[in-house]
């Protein structure tokens, strides 16, 4: 994140992960699966929104993933804002990277198996994607109703971070910079991957680059721009040491 400069910046949004999920305590590979938050995730969450509140911020709109960590960790933060009233938007495209056939699986777990090397490849490398589902699988998407508006040519069976900044970025474009531009605050709520690919892109973050930078579940992550939507600063609302 950059900190610090002082040219004047004319939008701001605010970006958040969500609290931490059941499997981010247990250490499973995410992806699309749709995990409930934990108690300390609720917290985190909740937290977050009396930040917010407490430094006055004011939402227009709200745009978060179709996964319910992601939405409940967005209306926990309006809650505690008392801004739940304000037009919210759920999109496949801010989704978490899809992890294909690690879903489910234990992290630690599959480091034993296939070795750290290879996991860390799988986790944080910027084009290689995890082994992708069947699409007979019962995990891949064009199973679930929820996307059943989406064409299934579009649906993951795996991604790389690459292919999840394809989605995320076509999604900033159309939807969210226009909103951007109209003058609306906005707050996104997301996943740790689909926000990395979004900072990357912001911030022309190079592919090296990107492997070490790490997004906190539940901390507010403003993002202010110039007119023209060059960042100007970002910071996290809470030190993330
Ligand atoms: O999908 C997951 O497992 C997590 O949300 C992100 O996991 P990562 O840190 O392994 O990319």
């Amino acid at each position: 994140m950059s900190e610090g400069t002082s040219i004047d910046y004319k939008y701001k949004i605010v970006f958040i992960r969500h609290g931490q999920s059941e499997w981010n305590r247990t250490n499973r590979f995410t992806g699309w699966m749709d995990v409930d938050l934990t108690e300390d995730g609720v917290a985190e969450a909740c937290n977050a929104g009396k930040l917010l509140r407490t430094a006055n911020y004011h939402f227009d709109a709200a745009v978060t993933s179709r996964l319910k960590r992601a939405i409940k960790t967005m209306h926990f933060v309006l809650e505690e804002m008392d801004q739940l009233w304000i037009p919210e938007y759920k999109s496949w495209q801010l989704n978490e990277r899809h992890y294909g056939a690690l879903q489910g699986r234990n992290k630690a777990e599959t480091a034993q198996l296939f070795g750290d090397e290879q996991v860390r490849i799988w986790r944080r490398s910027y084009d290689i994607a995890p082994p992708a589902l069947e699409k007979e699988d019962t995990m891949f998407p064009g199973h679930d109703p929820r996307y059943a508006d989406i064409p299934t040519e579009q649906l993951p069976a795996t991604e790389s971070l690459k292919d999840t900044e394809k989605r995320v970025i076509a999604y900033w474009e159309e939807s969210l910079v226009p909103k951007i531009k109209q003058g609306l605050c906005l707050l996104v709520a997301a996943h740790g991957n689909s926000l990395r690919a979004l900072v990357k892109h912001i911030d022309q973050i190079s592919a090296d680059k990107i492997m070490s930078v790490e997004i906190p579940t539940g901390v507010p992550l403003v993002y202010e721009f110039t007119a023209d939507l060059k960042p100007v600063r970002s910071y996290y609302l809470q030190d993330t040491k």
